[in-house]
């Protein structure tokens, strides 16, 4: 038995303003408690626009939610002359739990290489930000059976020049380019086969410790409807959930997939 916590994160990516985001966090977090969600059993964050996070923080504070938060993105510097860019400094003072880094959307509309999210996986760590590495690959290298090869190459570039001990506190995301935003999901098999091959390297690069402390979610077309049969796998531990994270009854069923799997 896995004795890793499951996590739900739910990628806003650039949709909900800061009052919308108000609206959803409150609904999310009335539907969670409705339903008596244990947040040990399956932690549950939320991943909004960086413009939303103050008024985020403002209302899990003045709430007590037991729901986290994150960024989509992080700059791989702390301070000085990168104009636009968010330090992880800054993200760290507003209470932010994890950043998504090397999302498939940045680097392909952001040209972000395996060096720049190493950069960027460093710059969080030194400041106690919890990545959440996306890693993936799109349909080409599906079809050509690449997959493994190159997804297991981005771990490792992502990875470079990280200890055990931080890349214990790394979450990896297995998003396939082919299934993000299509209703394509990957089959179960399809996220299970990756998760392992994941796992197997970080043991590789590490030890069996430190790849059995890693979360490894799976990312792409996730909903109510298919989570269940995904999480049922062994090596996934979460799914990281772009779509139907912006509908709150729907994003609280996908993190109370043990409910309804049981048919409750
Ligand atoms: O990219 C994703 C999450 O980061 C997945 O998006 P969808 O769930 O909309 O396919």
């Amino acid at each position: 038995m896995s004795t890793r916590t499951p996590l739900m994160a739910g990628n806003w990516k650039m949709n909900l303003d800061h009052q919308q985001a108000i609206q959803t966090l409150q609904k999310l977090a009335w539907t969670l408690k409705d339903a008596k969600h244990d947040f040990s059993a399956v932690e549950v964050a939320v991943l909004p626009p960086f413009t939303d996070l103050r008024s985020v923080q403002t209302l899990v504070d003045a709430d007590k939610l037991e729901i986290v938060y994150g960024a989509q993105d992080v700059s791989a510097h702390s301070s000085g002359a990168y104009t636009g860019e968010i330090s992880p400094v800054f993200l760290a003072k507003l209470g932010v739990t994890y950043v998504a880094i090397g999302h498939s959307e940045r680097r392909e509309h952001h040209n972000e290489s395996d060096a720049l999210v190493n950069a960027k996986i460093k710059s969080a760590l030194g400041e106690g930000v919890l990545p959440i590495l996306c890693v993936g690959e799109d349909v080409d290298t599906r079809r050509a059976a690449a997959h493994v090869q190159h997804t297991l190459l981005q771990l490792e570039g992502a990875l470079d020049g990280i200890t055990a001990e931080q890349a214990k506190t790394v979450v990896v995301a297995y998003e396939p380019v082919w299934a993000i935003g299509t209703g394509e999901t990957a089959t179960p098999e399809d996220a299970q086969e990756m998760a392992e091959a994941i796992r197997g390297r970080l043991a590789e690069l590490y030890d069996q410790a430190t790849a059995d402390a890693v979360r490894v979610l799976y990312g792409g077309s996730v909903k109510s409807s298919n989570v269940a049969s995904i999480m049922a796998k062994p090596d996934v531990d979460g799914a990281l959930v772009g779509g139907a994270s912006l509908d709150p009854e729907e994003f609280a069923k996908i993190a109370r997939y043990q409910s309804h799997a049981v048919g409750l």
